[in-house]
């Protein structure tokens, strides 16, 4: 059988990010990533500090665990972690969870391509910006919307762009341009994810949400996009697993 590193098994909760952003939802995040963004908000995922959490599950026990926490107050679930692009065998996981009528987000960066993502409803790929100290490669980032964008795949996709600097908001701009059509959204970046001073943070949050709401107001190049903020983020600070 095939078990896959399960970092946390949490909800019901709100998806606070994105295209589904107030979803109610449970939610799997899988460890290790292929990145190591400097502003990561899950970095215990892949820098060795969350190691005594990592689970190793089959897809049946995960799906136990989702219906211990959640009962029959769910239908929806969002796999995040980490990158869960990196593993293949979340293809046995994903059958589970459709098996039982469970319909599927995905939070990746778009470094990765699995088979599986084609049984995926809600699909956001996140490509990182300057900020992050990550080099997108646009090779497998083509192809990886252009999979999303044939006949084979029959859900919903997104692009989303996290903003922290001038420079991370032209990247946005360029991955706009790049994939027009694809709907877009910008979120606002939140520089400190480890504090538990939730009063400061929240306020500094809120106005960098209106800095970057102005930006794009005034911005032609960006009018077909979404502004959001971690929407978790302003209710429950840095919180984990909410
Ligand atoms: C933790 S990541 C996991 C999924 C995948 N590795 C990715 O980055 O898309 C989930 C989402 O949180 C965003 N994120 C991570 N750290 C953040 C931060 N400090 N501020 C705002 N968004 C952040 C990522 O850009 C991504 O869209
Ligand atoms: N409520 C809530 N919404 C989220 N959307 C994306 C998340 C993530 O860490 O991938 C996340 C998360 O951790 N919690
Ligand atoms: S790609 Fe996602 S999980 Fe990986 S380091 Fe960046 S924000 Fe964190
Ligand atoms: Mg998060």
């Amino acid at each position: 059988m095939s078990k896959i590193p399960v970092m946390e098994i949490f909800g019901p909760t709100i998806q606070g990010e994105g295209m589904v952003i107030g979803q109610k939802t449970m939610f799997v995040r899988t460890a290790g990533c292929d990145y190591s963004c400097s502003w990561c908000d899950s970095s215990f995922t892949w820098d060795g500090t969350g190691k005594h959490l990592i689970r190793q599950m089959e897809p049946a026990q995960i799906w136990e665990e989702l219906k211990s926490l959640g009962g029959a107050k769910f239908s929806h679930v969002t796999i995040s972690g980490g990158n869960p692009a990196l593993l293949k065998n979340l293809d046995g996981l994903v059958t589970v969870l459709k098996e039982n009528n469970i319909k599927l987000c995905l939070e990746t960066q778009g470094s990765k391509w699995q088979e599986w993502m084609t049984r995926i409803d809600e699909l956001t790929l996140s490509p990182k910006p300057p900020s992050s100290g990550m080099i997108t490669n646009y090779e497998k980032l083509d192809d990886i919307v252009g999979r999303l964008r044939s006949s084979d795949f029959t859900g919903n996709i997104s692009l989303k762009v996290v903003v922290f600097t001038d420079e991370d908001y032209e990247f946005a701009r360029e991955i706009h341009n790049r994939y027009p059509g694809v709907p877009f959204f910008v979120q606002v970046g939140n520089e400190d994810p480890v504090t538990t001073d939730n009063g400061t943070l929240i306020a500094s949050l809120l106005q960098k949400y209106e800095t970057l709401i102005d930006k794009v107001a005034s911005d032609q190049e960006l009018n077909d996009v979404k502004v959001l903020p971690q929407l978790h983020t302003l209710l429950w600070g840095n919180k984990r697993g909410v």
